[in-house]
């Protein structure tokens, strides 16, 4: 909470996209966590952003550690999306998370050689510095075109001369869009509500965005259902700085659908997020893989990005799933042979540097 014991959560914005209904359910259900003994349940309030990285600089940078304690508003978290199951990575999240690890790894090596750093410097990599993903959500896509409301109903192939919409959900409907509309313009913008408000002015426009978006934009819902692929899920991760915000996160195993009882024999593991960089030499990555197939850990996902200081050199994403199914009763605990996993990395020296950018919990239902 901040001083006005309002948990204020950044989001992808404006209101009515498919980031702001993940910011409302995992609003809901960490606030349910976090309820004093008193009160039912702690207040929220979701607050658009207009960029993903402007979501995630509101969060490091309006925290009590830049210096205004009981500043009033202090944005306590973040949700941002990272993922799309038919499109893949959402790089902007990934780049900004790879920032933020790259500044830890500098401002670490800088503590642990001592050096002189400039005040300045060192107050921006503070407010970077505990940025956690703690949590992560994954929600069913069901894109809409939708239109600026008109008296008649003419054919989309006569109006539409602009589709409007953020780059990853003109991309979900890409074969969509070349059937039914080849001669109009694919227009990216910042987010799938950003689109919508856009075409509540231009008859000649359409969006792409969610049905609760376009009724909120109080515009014509002109098709449904227009993802190429029905199975189209996006996953979104929730990161704080705030001890009490990760703490509560902790078991927190967020679901789509509010009102569905939790089945209280599902299992959950455990998802961390770790960033490397490695030294560029035959074997590198190959090296750091090894370990975490020698502890049990399973690997379910791996990205690179490019390094923005050099051309051609790269920064890696890993995802590591504390549960696999081979792993027999003889071995440790799930998180203790992860935590041996990253020590061996570390002290063998297989990285340049390794961040822990955060974990979530993950029901398996
Ligand atoms: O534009 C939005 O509504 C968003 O919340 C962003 C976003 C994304 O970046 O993937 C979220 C879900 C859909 O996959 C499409 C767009």
């Amino acid at each position: 909470m901040d001083a006005t014991g309002v948990l204020r959560i950044g989001f992808l914005g404006p209101q009515g996209s498919y980031t702001h209904d993940a910011a409302l359910i995992l609003a809901r259900q960490l606030t349910d966590r976090m309820s004093l003994p008193s009160c039912s349940r702690a207040a929220f309030e979701v607050v658009p952003c207009e960029t993903i990285p402007a979501v995630i600089a509101s969060v490091a940078t309006s925290s009590p550690s830049s210096g205004h304690p009981h500043s009033s508003r202090t944005m306590m978290a973040g949700v941002v999306p990272i993922e799309n199951s038919t499109e893949g990575s959402v790089t902007a999240t990934l780049d900004e998370f790879v920032r933020i690890a790259t500044e830890r790894a500098a401002a670490a090596a800088a503590a642990a050689a001592n050096a002189a750093a400039s005040q300045s410097q060192d107050q921006e990599q503070a407010r970077r510095t505990s940025v956690k993903i703690c949590a992560e959500l994954q929600l069913p896509i069901v894109h809409c075109l939708v239109q600026k409301r008109q008296s008649e109903t003419p054919t989309l192939e006569r109006t539409v001369k602009r589709v409007y919409s953020h780059p990853q959900a003109l991309a979900q409907c890409r074969e969509w869009l070349a059937r039914n509309l080849p001669g109009a313009e694919p227009v990216p913008v910042a987010s799938t509500a950003r689109a919508a408000e856009l075409c509540q002015n231009e008859p000649d426009a359409a969006a792409i965005c969610s049905e609760r978006c376009g009724h909120l934009y109080q515009l014509d819902i002109a098709a449904r259902g227009i993802q190429d692929l029905d199975n189209n899920i996006t996953r979104f991760v929730l990161f704080s700085l705030q001890d009490n915000v990760l703490q509560a996160a902790r078991n927190l195993t967020p679901r789509a659908v509010l009102n569905q009882p939790l089945n209280p024999n599902a299992t959950s593991v455990r998802r961390t997020f770790l960033c490397f960089s490695l030294p560029h030499t035959p074997g590198a990555l190959s090296d750091v893989l090894v370990v975490v197939k020698h502890h049990h850990l399973n690997m379910s996902k791996i990205e690179s990005r490019p390094d923005r200081s050099t051309p051609w050199r790269y920064t890696f994403l890993l995802q590591v799933d504390e549960d696999l199914p081979g792993a027999t009763s003889s071995d440790s605990a799930p998180a203790e042979r992860l935590a041996v996993a990253i020590e061996e990395i570390r002290a063998s020296r297989l990285c340049l540097w390794l961040d822990v950018l955060g974990s979530a919990q993950l029901a398996l239902v």
